[in-house]
Parts: structure tokens; C-alpha cells; sequence
């Protein structure tokens, strides 16, 4: 094994790598959210100012239907898919209601 003429990959530089395109996509993710609650909380914000109820159960299948389509293209799991979609749904529904009462 030490005797292979092909240069050794040291594991350490190759997680280092690693780490460094995880670090770089945790951060695309929290730019992404970001703007995704910036755009959430302003349709709370015309929600409440039209009386409309703060989530919306058929756009909410919709996306979800949507979602599990292109997770499945992407080769990630569906079921993950929904499972986040919900998570971050139950926190815009959060702002909505609390616009919606002052
Ligand atoms: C953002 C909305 O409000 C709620 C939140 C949704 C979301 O975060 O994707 C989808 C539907 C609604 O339950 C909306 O109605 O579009």
C-alpha cells in the first residue's frame, strides 16, 4: 500500500474540500430563505390587509406536488422535499397569523 507509485490523497484535504463547497451551499441556503421570508411576509402583509386567511391549503398541495416532481429529478427524496416545505411553511403561517392580529 505505501509502496504505490500513485501520490497518496491525504483524507484531510479531501473533507477540507468538502467542507468548503458545504460551507459555501449552508450559505446559498440561509441568502435563499432570507429572501424567501422577505417575500412571504409581505404576502401576510396583503393578506391581513384584505382579511384573507393566512395559509392556503390548495396552493400548499400544489407545491408540494410541484416540489416532489423536481426532487425526484434531482435525485433528492421526496419525502424530504415535503418534509421541508412544511417546516417552512409552519413559520410563514407563524408571521401570517401574527400580522394578521396586529
Ligand atoms: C405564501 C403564502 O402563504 C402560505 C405559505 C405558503 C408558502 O410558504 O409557500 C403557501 C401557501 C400559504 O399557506 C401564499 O399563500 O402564497
Amino acid at each position: 500500500m505505501t509502496d504505490s507509485p500513485v501520490a497518496a490523497v491525504d483524507p484531510r484535504e479531501v473533507l477540507a474540500g468538502l467542507r468548503g463547497s458545504i460551507d459555501n451551499i449552508d450559505a446559498a441556503l440561509i441568502f435563499l430563505l432570507a429572501e424567501r421570508f422577505k417575500a412571504t411576509k409581505q404576502v401576510g402583509v396583503l393578506k391581513a390587509q384584505h382579511g384573507m386567511p393566512p395559509s392556503d391549503p390548495t396552493r400548499e398541495e400544489q407545491q408540494i406536488a410541484r416540489l416532489k416532481r423536481l426532487a425526484a429529478e434531482a435525485d433528492l427524496d421526496p419525502e424530504f422535499a415535503e418534509k421541508w416545505f412544511n417546516f417552512v411553511v409552519a413559520e410563514v403561517i407563524r408571521h401570517h397569523t401574527a400580522a394578521a392580529s396586529g
